[in-house]
């Protein structure tokens, strides 16, 4: 038989609701009862961080403890689990504009209206810190680690875990631990998570695939036909292992002066485009060499967070990423 949850429900009406009101009306709390003088409940924590759950859990253990009747809780905390999609940016080799375009895809994606996060796995070079502007180091959250926030994105990076330039020596078991870490960190409801992989199509690069599973990948290559071949092999590496190729990004495609506007193809025109035709895969579009795109980056202010041109060529480019993962997705 169950007793009078009368005084539990008063107690429990005293703690205010993380997302307004208090926590015995929101509907925060299912399931209140109290038996031979323990008290049980499920608190829903849907969307909240593992910071605000654990304080929500620690009110409810105060707020409880003199209830007339009751002498022991007994909380079971329940989410519905966020469905997330992970994109991996790859790319043949390094320096093509592989973290750049990633920065900006998440940025491009966040303000259209989801809610993106950003891992920079890249253990050769991690520069999402620089390039985002946010180079505070992550805390640390009931054994979680908590992405920083840049642009609307939620952030994390193995720069941010080691000193710059040593986490080459993490190439290994402890790289691999600590990417671990960072996917499984306090994401929240982080719906899409953009996986700066690093550039090549090694070992490395298959494990973290294979572990992380993403629903689909996006391939950066400059124009020039060498880059295009790496290019090929990171393709090729993703269709054996049976991630959805999203599509080809064309970065550095043209040269744009920064004084007359003039663009200029110093590697040529239009090979990208035609390599993802002949590779059937989906191309997502192309990025200009501007002056203004390196500085920006260099500066922490990825150009898709702006106005202008610039910014409306990632919108577009992340906006056919959409396109192409729905697609794939269903
Ligand atoms: N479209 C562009 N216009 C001008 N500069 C660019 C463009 N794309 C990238 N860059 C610059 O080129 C350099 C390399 O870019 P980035 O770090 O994004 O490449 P990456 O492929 O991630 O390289 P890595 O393999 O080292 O991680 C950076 O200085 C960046 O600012």
């Amino acid at each position: 038989m169950t007793e009078e949850i009368q005084p539990l429900l008063a107690a429990l009406g005293r703690i205010p609701d993380p997302k307004g009101g208090d926590i015995a009306s929101s509907g925060r709390v299912q399931a209140p009862r109290v038996k031979e003088g323990v008290a049980s409940l499920i608190v829903d924590v849907t969307g909240l961080s593992a910071d605000t759950r654990a304080s929500l859990e620690r009110a409810i253990r105060a707020a409880v403890v003199g209830v007339p009747g009751v002498r022991d809780l007994r909380i079971a905390m329940t989410a519905d689990k966020v469905q997330r999609t992970i994109v991996a940016i790859g790319s043949g080799k390094g320096g093509v504009g592989k973290s750049t375009l990633s920065a900006n895809l998440a940025v491009a994606l966040a303000r259209s209206g989801k809610k993106v996060g950003l891992l920079d796995a890249d253990i050769y070079g991690p520069s999402q810190p620089r390039i985002m502007g946010n180079e505070s180091r992550p805390e640390l959250a009931d054994k979680q680690i908590v992405p920083v926030e840049a642009y609307g994105v939620k952030m994390l990076s193995i720069g941010s875990l080691v000193e710059a330039g040593s986490a080459l020596a993490w190439r290994g078991p402890m790289a691999a631990t600590a990417l671990g870490q960072l996917a499984d960190g306090d994401w929240g409801e982080t719906e899409l998570l953009v996986v700066d992989l690093p550039p090549g199509t090694g070992d490395i690069q298959m494990s973290l695939i294979q572990k992380w599973k993403p629903a689909g990948a996006v391939i950066v290559s400059t124009p020039q036909d060498l880059a295009l071949i790496d290019a090929t092999r990171a393709i090729d590496l993703f269709r054996k292992m049976d991630v959805p190729v999203l599509g080809l990004v064309e970065n550095m495609a043209g040269y744009v002066c920064p004084h007359c506007g003039e663009e200029s193809d110093p590697f040529g025109q239009g090979g990208a485009e035609a390599a993802a035709r002949v590779m059937q895969i989906p191309f997502l579009g192309r990025v200009p060499l501007t002056l203004s795109i390196r500085q920006q980056s260099d500066a922490g202010r990825p150009p898709a967070s702006g106005e202008g041109a610039e910014s409306e060529i990632f919108a577009r480019i992340a906006a056919r990423l959409v396109e192409e993962l729905n697609r794939e997705t269903g």
